[in-house]
């Protein structure tokens, strides 16, 4: 095991929250007296394992520049872009000049602050020497249903399907050539859906399920919910 490897992180923040619903885009509302950004970027920054942490922001966002924590030294700001793929890539390219190829990048959803960092830690120990890389993830414990319209027209063998969380860990020069190549393409949700359409066959480590994404309105008191017990744990 290598312990000259750097480790870098790229945060996508840019997006507008449609399925949120609220006066502002969710990573700006209010969690635990910060905004939800505020609280992902302080989880990364306490793992003190990145070199930096490039944080993907909207152009029009009047928002990101009066955060404490936009003026942090390990912080470095990149335009946000249509979509979220395309935010990616532009905080990768923030990167260029400073990244080497074979350093790794660790992307992680703005919209996830209950990411913790013993699954940072764990994601890094499993994978720091392997070839391509891979993402946390949930193995699916509910029957699963394919349906169409109203009608199910047949159950999923759920010992084959796992629910992607982020960070999603990969060798900057493999991403970046991936999310280049795969630019535009609908069909890249993640980091790991470029890298299977380039071939590769990246890693799935098993993460901790109260890592959610808020992504509606209920979730938000649950992301409260959730940090709480994660307080108690490391209190208890
Ligand atoms: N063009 C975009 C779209 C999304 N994101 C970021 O990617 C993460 C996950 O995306 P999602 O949950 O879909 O966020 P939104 O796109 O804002 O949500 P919605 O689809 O409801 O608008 C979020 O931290 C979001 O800020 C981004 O950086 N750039
Ligand atoms: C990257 C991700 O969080 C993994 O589950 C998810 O694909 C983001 O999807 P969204 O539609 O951009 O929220």
């Amino acid at each position: 095991m290598t312990d000259t490897q750097t480790f870098w992180a790229v945060v996508p923040a840019a997006g507008v929250g449609k399925r949120m619903n609220a006066n502002r885009p969710k990573q700006y509302l209010e969690l635990g007296g910060q905004t939800v950004l505020e609280q992902t970027l302080a989880r990364l920054l306490q793992a003190e394992v990145f070199r930096g942490i490039a944080v993907a922001v909207s152009e029009e966002d009047g928002y990101w520049p009066d955060l404490p924590i936009a003026r942090h030294p390990q912080i470095i700001r990149a335009p946000g872009g249509k979509e979220r793929a395309d935010s990616v890539l532009s905080a990768l390219h923030a990167l260029a000049g400073q990244a080497a190829t074979d350093d790794w990048v660790l992307v992680h959803d703005a919209a996830r602050p209950c990411l913790t960092i013993t699954d940072i830690h764990h994601l890094i120990a499993t994978l720091r020497d392997d070839p391509i890389g891979g993402i946390l993830a949930v193995a699916s414990h509910d029957t699963l249903k394919n349906v169409q319209g109203e009608s199910i027209i047949g159950t999923l063998d759920r010992s084959y399907i796992w629910r992607a969380l982020t960070p999603q860990m990969f060798r900057y020069g493999l991403l970046k050539s991936a999310l280049q190549t795969q630019q535009g393409n609908p069909a890249i949700t993640d980091e790991a859906s470029a890298l299977e359409l380039q071939g590769w066959q990246p890693k799935i480590v098993a993460g901790r399920p109260d890592n959610i994404k808020i992504t509606r309105p209920e979730d938000l008191a649950l992301a409260e919910f959730y940090r709480a017990q994660q307080t108690l744990e490391t209190t208890a």
